[in-house]
């Protein structure tokens, strides 16, 4: 682990953290630097802080739950207040590469439904041309080969992600393909490619959607706004 890296994950999470109020519906994002916000959110809550929150997975749900964060059903609500999470990469114009966690599905959904999406992130995420982080892409397994043909197509070389001997398997149930396109120029026109393809059920391209990216740099934090 590179404490450098954390200390910056840190950093960034705590200062999102501090966007959050009393009544509010709160998504909660996966993956370390999530946990990293979770965590301070736990503390919050202890405190006195009012916030019903709806978990990206399954690890979020548990780590939420066993914190004391109240949880409700995403089913219940129609709409979030702001969502706190994570990303691979994210670019000047804060489009972002998700899903390394192979959560992308679940938090492009929460992310859809929230006012705010606010992106925490080390230093190491900032890039000029997204596409160095191969494009996570959610898929049926059923689908799996043929997806695999469809962005083969798109002049992608995508390959199943593996969990020791096996396939990879989602909270949804599904696989994920780890997509290299190279460097992605266009990702608002990729994505609309991708999302044409019959049994992808989600990819991790989330294009003009962050309000926010807070980024840990060094020992302080440096925030983007969408539209300053
Ligand atoms: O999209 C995600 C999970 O699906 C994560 O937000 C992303 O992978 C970043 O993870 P980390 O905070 O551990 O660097």
């Amino acid at each position: 682990m590179n404490t450098s890296i954390e200390f910056e994950k840190e950093l960034a999470a705590k200062e999102a953290v501090k966007l959050l109020s009393n009544g509010q519906i709160v998504g909660l994002g996966s993956g370390s630097t999530a946990g990293y916000a979770i965590r301070e959110i736990g503390k919050l809550v202890k405190n006195g802080l009012k916030i019903r929150a709806i978990p990206t997975s399954d690890h979020t749900r548990d780590l939420a739950a066993s914190l004391g964060i109240p949880l409700v059903d995403i089913n219940s609500v129609d709409a979030i207040d702001i969502t706190i999470d994570g990303a691979d990469e994210f670019d000047s114009s804060l489009n972002l590469i998700k899903g390394g966690g192979g959560a992308l599905l679940r938090e492009k959904i929460v992310a859809s439904m929230s006012t705010d999406l606010i992106i925490m992130a080390d230093s190491t995420k900032k890039v000029e041309v997204l596409g160095t982080f191969k494009l996570p892409i959610e898929v049926i397994p059923f689908a799996s080969n043929f997806v695999l043909k469809q962005i083969s197509q798109l002049n992608g070389t995508g390959t199943v992600r593996r969990a020791g001997t096996t396939e990879y398997v989602t909270d949804e149930g599904n696989y994920i393909i780890d997509v290299d396109f190279g460097p992605i120029n266009d990702p608002s026109s990729l994505a609309a490619e991708l999302n044409g393809i019959a049994g992808l059920v989600g990819h991790g391209l989330f294009v003009q959607m962050a309000k926010k990216v807070i980024m840990g740099v060094g020992s302080t934090t440096r925030t983007f706004d969408l539209n300053p």
